[in-house]
């Protein structure tokens, strides 16, 4: 009885401390004439979040679709202000013209949460992280991008051989493209950045998916951790708990320590990301100012982003210890597997679903396949396909598979708002950019449930309205992969649409719409089709 009174004491405590102390952060916005969310609404969808009863996308788009007139609105969050951007110009306000008040993330995202995590660099802060991406970037650099061509092209090339090989044995071939182009990127990313063939398309029961597929689907404590990290860091932090598993913290440690030791000793050399980190290590990969440049048949891409000069202080890793590589390998990874996977899902059905924009497409490729010396389309080739550029310019729109981004306030900042009033921002304060709501909001982009690539055809995407389309975030702190993912997920359409057709089969969902599951980015209706050989 003792036990319950003093539980019952404790939570009423803790109700009441964030009652009255988020209701004091909440009140201030009254001043600025901005409608907050209101404590009862933030419990509610907070409730209504862990008990599955809406998505994390429903939550953000009622709080961005409700306040139609506002550029910022705040959102819910115990542990620090958040508001949420809703006006393109204040996202490029807050990611590249005032860059320096808003570099970070989260800076509370820290080692103290994960000792692995901790260290990766989409949650470095201030100079440690503008050292950590000026090294990081000559990796992602078109160069750089050309070395790795060859080795995607040899995974496209093994998914085409696998799949036409059940054709040609009279199967219908049917696939569940989340773990179809999981299994892909799986590969393209382990060849490419680890260094070793993944072999997880032709090899069905590969243990290495079955180990990745944990990384996508989190377990029920994985969860409980997650929200408490979100919602209540202090006691996160007073529990000393970690999110990275101990069988993933092994997995990074002989797949990126352990090899380069070995590639150490004995000499070999291979051209991937683990190659191009142990030059960073030597310090032999030093930023050039030409390795910025974006080679020109890129720059027609409409998604691909430029990389900005960091103003990075220094541009050798001293300090770096094993964790730092051991974190950079699992970013790249993590990062790189299950966004680029849900691209080419979501580019699967709509391609299923448009018939037209599937057959224009199929004349592209046919043109380029027509003009190829030999079998293999070329880098320049696949850059330069206008219309598969638009096609995935689109699918990103369509659904953004990082659906929000953030930025943390550094310094007090004074942002100036349409209806005159000025908003003072203070350090600490955190701003989403809803990425997802954006590209779906009339504002900016007409008819935004209609999948359509004609809006980036060179008539019409000089239209889109800078700061409103952003899949890959805006800014210097832009994603540093991106040019990687748009190479990935062509090199594999283009080879798919050589020798298929996308078709829709019985249990191809009419549209995409995401589950009711904490931390997980997953569809209600899997999305299923058939890939039907061509001639
Ligand atoms: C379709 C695929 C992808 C999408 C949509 C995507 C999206 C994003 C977004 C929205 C951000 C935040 C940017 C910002 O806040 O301005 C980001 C950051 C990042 N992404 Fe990607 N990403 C993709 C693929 C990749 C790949 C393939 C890699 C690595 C191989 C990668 C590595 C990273 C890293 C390391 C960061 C943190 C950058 C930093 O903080 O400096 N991403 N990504």
């Amino acid at each position: 009885m003792d036990i319950l009174l003093i539980i019952i004491w404790i939570v009423i405590f803790v109700v009441w401390y964030y009652y009255v102390k988020i209701k004091r952060r909440y009140d201030e916005f009254d001043g600025y004439g901005i409608p907050y969310v209101g404590l009862f609404e933030g419990w509610k969808n907070m409730f209504n979040l862990i008990t599955l009863k809406e998505s994390f996308i429903d939550l953000i788009d009622k709080n961005y679709f409700k306040h139609k007139d506002q550029q910022i609105v705040p959102s819910f969050d115990l542990s620090q202000r958040a508001l949420m951007l809703r006006d393109a110009e204040l996202v490029k306000q807050i990611t590249i013209k005032d860059f320096d008040f808003f570099v970070n993330h989260d800076r509370n995202f820290n080692e103290e949460i994960d000792k692995l995590m901790g260290k990766m660099l989409v949650v470095m802060v201030d100079d440690e992280w503008r050292n950590m991406r000026n090294v990081l970037s000559p990796i992602f650099t078109s160069s750089k991008m050309k070395m790795m061509f060859g080795i995607l092209s040899d995974c496209a090339s093994d998914f085409i051989e696998h799949y036409e090989e059940k054709a040609k044995n009279g199967e219908k071939v049917i696939i569940d493209c989340k773990e179809t182009f999981s299994r892909f990127t799986v590969d393209g990313i382990c060849s490419a950045v680890l260094g070793f063939k993944g072999d997880c398309v032709k090899n069905e029961n590969s243990e290495l998916f079955k180990f990745t597929t944990t990384l996508q689907t989190p377990t029920f404590k994985d969860n409980m951790k997650t929200l408490l990290f979100a919602f209540a860091r202090k006691l996160y932090v007073l529990l000393k708990l970690q999110l990275t598993k101990k069988e993933v913290y092994d997995f990074f440690y002989n797949a990126i320590v352990k090899v380069m030791k070995e590639r150490e000793q004995s000499g070999i050399f291979r051209p991937d990301v683990i190659q191009l980190l142990m030059q960073a290590k030597k310090g032999q990969l030093e930023v050039q100012d030409k390795e910025h440049e974006v080679n020109e048949a890129e720059l027609s891409n409409f998604s691909a982003n430029i990389e900005y000069d960091v103003k990075a202080k220094n541009t050798k890793l001293t300090n770096w210890t094993d964790e730092h590589y051991m974190a950079q390998g699992f970013i790249f990874f993590a990062a790189g597997f299950d966004t680029t996977q849900l691209l080419l899902q979501v580019t699967s059905l709509c391609l299923t679903r448009n018939k037209e924009v599937q057959e224009k497409l199929i004349e592209e490729v046919d043109e380029v396949v027509a003009s190829l010396d030999e079998g293999q389309v070329t880098y320049e080739a696949l850059h330069k396909m206008k219309y598969l550029d638009m096609v995935i310019s689109e699918a990103l729109r369509f659904w953004p598979p990082a659906i929000l981004t953030t930025r943390q306030c550094e310094r007090d900042y004074t942002l100036k708002l349409n209806h005159g009033k000025n908003l003072k921002l203070e350090k600490g304060d955190m701003l989403t950019i809803p990425i997802y709501a954006m590209h779906h909001d009339p504002k900016y982009f007409e008819d935004p449930e209609k999948f359509d690539p004609e809006r980036f055809s060179d008539e019409r995407k000089g239209s889109i309205v800078d700061g409103s389309y952003v899949p890959f975030g805006y800014g210097p702190r832009v994603c540093i992969g991106s040019r990687f993912a748009l190479m990935e997920a062509k090199l594999l359409l283009f080879n798919i649409l050589r020798k298929f057709t996308f078709e829709v089969c019985d249990k191809t969902p009419e549209k995409l719409e995401m589950a009711k599951k904490i931390g997980q980015f997953v569809f209600v209706d899997p999305v299923v089709v058939e890939l039907k050989p061509r001639n």
